[in-house]
């Protein structure tokens, strides 16, 4: 096949293949919640989640651990179009805060005994030596300019994102979506913009915490990059290279391996939702193993969840990113899937229910 730079192919191109959910899996489960020493039903979502789950992992007995958050991090062009309240630096300082277990990310997760991979997908400058090196290039283009990246680019983030769960959770019961990279809710919203038919205002929030005048410019810096590149809505790899970012196929790319090994992923904020429409973008089945965690406070997450088809466990309020709101909710799915191995049944208590 020829990479020409210009002209992806969209999903042809990647390489994946998703397995159905295991009905059987998941119906040996729901038959096991009915003998459970409770009222059928009544720990609400928590059983239909531990069912969700058997019918991913194909087994009656669903588990989440080794419980891994892989967050990915790169720099982004448009960010010297003063769409963050942050300038570009803090995106490799971030890294190495998290490198140094000293970011959100890395104290929710110590706290909820999770894993975390920290992944270099295209930070302009140094990086630590703990950091997973899956770098594509410095940062991107300025998608105000024109194309964010090249075709060849958009799929190599794809791909090193697929490599990243292959080389480092392989044996993960539960991958969470996590990313780190200043101006890329610019990203993002134009992604989502574009996968969900939305006007870009009605997706663009203030990030970082920018003001209204400045959250106007980058409405316009969003709605001036689509005009530039025309990227096809309907080629999730067009829309990558137009406006994407390098973490933000990295995730796409973690999302379909993961599920490709039945492996479910907790979506987290705004950034982790613009990939996961790309990844199902490519390939639809993905669907299937995305599992929600919070409602960011980001205006567009909603439109996101909602073509997903996923629910947010949770609202807290959050708007960080970094795979946090992933952390939290893989606590609740490790909850629910640890009552229903662990709790007896009424035959294992002497109850007679009847
Ligand atoms: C100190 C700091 C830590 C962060 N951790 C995650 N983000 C989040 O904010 C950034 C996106 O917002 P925007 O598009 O407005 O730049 C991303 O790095 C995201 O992960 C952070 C941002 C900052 C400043
Ligand atoms: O929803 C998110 O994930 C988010 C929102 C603002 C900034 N960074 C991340």
């Amino acid at each position: 096949m020829t990479d020409a730079p210009d002209a992806p192919d969209a999903a042809a191109e990647i390489d994946v293949s998703i397995p159905h959910l295991d009905d059987d899996a998941r119906e040996a489960a729901q038959e096991r919640q009915q003998h459970l020493t409770k009222p059928p039903g009544s720990l609400g979502r928590l059983e239909t989640m531990a069912a969700d789950i058997a019918a991913m992992q194909a087994t009656p007995q669903p588990a989440v651990d080794p419980a891994v958050v892989a967050t990915l991090a790169a720099d982004h062009g448009v960010a010297s179009e003063g769409v963050s309240a942050y300038p570009q630096s803090v995106t490799g300082a971030m890294v190495e805060a998290v490198d140094a277990g000293g970011a959100a990310i890395s104290a929710l997760a110590a706290a909820g005994d999770i894993e975390t991979l920290v992944v270099d997908m295209g930070i302009a400058g140094d990086v630590p030596d703990g950091v997973i090196d899956a770098h594509v290039a410095d940062g991107t283009a300025n998608m105000a300019d024109g194309p964010a990246m090249t075709a060849a680019q958009a799929r190599e983030s794809i791909r090193n994102g697929q490599r990243v769960v292959a080389d480092h959770a392989a044996d993960a019961g539960i991958v969470g979506l996590g990313e780190m990279g200043i101006g890329n809710t610019t990203a993002s919203a134009a992604i989502t913009a574009l996968l969900t038919d939305r006007s870009v205002a009605a997706v663009t929030g203030h990030g970082t915490g920018i003001d209204e005048a400045t959250r106007q410019r980058k409405i316009e810096t969003i709605e001036h990059a689509i005009a530039v590149s025309e990227p096809d809505p309907d080629d999730p790899l067009d829309v990558l290279r137009c406006v994407g970012g390098f973490e933000i196929g990295g995730l796409v790319g973690v999302t379909l391996e993961a599920a490709s090994r039945r492996v479910p992923v907790v979506v987290d904020g705004f950034i982790a939702s613009a990939a996961a429409l790309l990844a199902v973008e490519i390939e639809p089945r993905v669907a299937d193993y995305l599992l929600g965690s919070h409602a960011s406070v980001e205006p567009g997450h909603a439109a996101q969840l909602d073509a997903l088809g996923i629910k947010p466990c949770f609202d807290y309020g959050m708007r960080l990113g970094e795979g946090t709101g992933a952390a939290l909710a893989i606590g609740i799915y490790r909850a629910a899937c640890t009552a229903h191995t662990e709790m007896a049944t009424f035959e294992e208590a002497g109850i007679k229910p009847e």
